[in-house]
């Protein structure tokens, strides 16, 4: 059976009891509902754990790509590129998507928020609702379809996300941010770019591109979803 859906990193990481954000309209979003697992090289949702064990048994890791110290210099560096880009922050709206563009959003926010000394307006996107191949899911998401926090009418968005692989998450999201208003500007901000693109969709700002083969698992961890900031490739031996 093909399982299709998103889906990465809850097999490597046992579901955290505890999903933390300053903001306190952002700690639900950031809540895990559904435990995500890879199955013959596509991705799949689960409402209960597959398990991890056995999918533990089945990969193996090659390697940090980034440490704690590294994320946070990236993303100091992302930050000025966004200000650069943007030519400040007066207009600027960051929207993370779920799970862990959320804490990316967040992060960035302050670091702006300390070049510029003007708050940064952030939001987050739940797309699980308007996934394109969800008819072929083995078992469907919960729809949320939550608002964004703030009014994105004319505003210059930057969508953030850990990871870019298919494109597929990001044209959702496209999708659900214009079911919300019409923004000057839409661009992209992604941890990990990871290559292996379905979809005409690229990233304006990057932290890392990072060659991968299909049978390579990008495993992002941030420490307000995982509990530790790291980048770790993974392999799937099977
Ligand atoms: O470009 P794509 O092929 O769409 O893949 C990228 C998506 O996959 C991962 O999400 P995941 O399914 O792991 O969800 P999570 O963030 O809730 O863990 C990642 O966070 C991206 O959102
Ligand atoms: O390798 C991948 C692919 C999609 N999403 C991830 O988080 N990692």
């Amino acid at each position: 059976m093909r399982l299709v859906g998103r889906g990465a990193s809850a097999f490597a990481s046992p579901t955290p009891d505890t999903v933390t954000s300053d903001n306190p309209r952002l700690r639900g979003a950031l809540a895990p509902r559904f435990v995500a697992f890879y199955h013959h090289g596509t991705m799949s949702d689960a409402t209960t754990t597959p398990e991890t064990t056995a999918s533990k048994a089945n990969i193996r890791e090659k390697g940090r790509l980034m440490s704690a110290s590294e994320i946070d210099r990236t993303l100091v560096r992302l930050a000025h590129q966004i200000v650069e880009k943007q030519e400040g922050s007066s207009n600027l709206g960051l929207v993370g998507i779920k799970r862990r563009g959320i804490p990316l959003a967040e992060r960035i926010a302050k670091i702006i928020e300390g070049i510029e000394k003007q708050p940064v307006q952030t939001g987050v996107l739940d797309i699980s609702f308007y996934r394109d191949d969800l008819s072929t899911a083995g078992n469907k998401p919960i729809v949320e379809k939550g608002e964004i926090g703030f009014d994105i009418e004319g505003r210059d968005i930057v969508l953030l996300d850990d990871v870019l692989y298919t494109g597929r998450t990001i044209r959702a999201a496209l999708d659900a941010l214009f079911d919300h208003g019409r923004p000057r500007s839409v661009r992209l901000l992604v941890l990990i770019d990871r290559g292996h693109r379905e979809l005409p969709i690229e990233a304006q700002f990057i932290g890392r591109v990072v060659p991968t083969s299909s049978k390579e698992i990008i495993e992002v961890k941030l420490r307000e979803v995982d509990g530790n900031d790291q980048v770790l490739l993974v392999e799937r031996l099977d």
